[in-house]
């Protein structure tokens, strides 16, 4: 699996109405990943990267172009099958957590499971494993308040990671956090394209994450400018940028 193209993007395009005025965000834009890769994308804010992972996760239908995900054409399903893509398939972590107030860590990644129709007993077994996975064995009856940034976001990992998804997106994981919080954040990610195989693509500023990324793609004014891969896999041929 590690190697195979998960997602292969062509010809995206969006732009925003302002009053009567259009903003292209997306130009034209090619874009893929694959499975087993930590892919980065940078760019200065405003450049696009956020709304290229909405078009590419099914969260923002783009004006033009088309997305392969796992080999289906995303933006030719129906909404309802989308969605249904988006909960069996992809795994997102945000800035800010998204966590549930009121629920402990081990109930925040049930309910997803149970989203995802997986059985009570199970969906309790699987949520243990995947907090256990991420360090957290010893916080799983704690809530958000009572957790640290760093925890707070490994929650969000491991709740993205139960459902074992083959697209992990992540816009900016690491900003609200210190350092050493960070660090194990995306140690975490690149574990989950490792030993998950999943196709991890992470939006970042943070130029420390370069380390850890197997290929790094920089946007700027809705385009991409460059696309490297760092860690150059035997069986991945680099695509040129056009
Ligand atoms: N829903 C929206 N309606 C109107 N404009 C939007 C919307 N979403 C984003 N934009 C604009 O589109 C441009 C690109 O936004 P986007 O969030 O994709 O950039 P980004 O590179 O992720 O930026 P940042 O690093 O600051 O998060 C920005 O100018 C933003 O203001």
């Amino acid at each position: 699996m590690n190697g195979k193209l998960a997602i292969d993007a062509k010809g995206l395009s969006k732009a925003y109405k302002i009053g009567k005025q259009k903003q292209s965000v997306l130009k034209d834009v090619d874009f893929n990943a694959y499975h087993g890769q930590v892919t980065m994308v940078m760019g200065p804010s405003g450049s696009g990267k956020s709304t290229l992972i909405a078009a590419l996760s099914g969260l923002m239908k783009p004006d033009e172009g088309e997305v392969i995900a796992l080999g289906e054409s995303l933006w030719k399903k129906k909404k309802s099958k989308i969605d249904r893509f988006r909960l069996d398939h992809c795994g997102f972590i945000f800035q800010g957590f998204n966590l549930f107030p009121a629920l402990n860590a081990t109930q925040q990644v049930e309910q997803v499971l149970k989203y995802c129709k997986v059985k009570k007993s199970e969906a309790k077994k699987r949520a243990v494993a995947a907090l256990t996975e991420v360090g957290l064995e010893k916080r799983l009856k704690q809530t958000p308040s009572a957790l640290s940034g760093g925890e707070k976001q490994r929650v969000a990992i491991a709740r993205a990671l139960s459902k074992n998804p083959q697209l992990l997106f992540a816009d900016e994981p690491t900003s609200a956090l210190d350092s050493v919080s960070g660090q194990v954040v995306i140690k975490l990610l690149h574990r989950a394209a490792k030993e998950h195989g999943a196709a991890v693509i992470v939006v970042t500023h943070d130029p420390r994450l370069e380390a850890y990324a197997d290929r790094v793609i920089h946007m700027e004014d809705g385009k991409i400018l460059s696309d490297h891969f760092v860690n150059q896999p035997q069986d991945v041929v680099e695509t040129p940028v056009s």
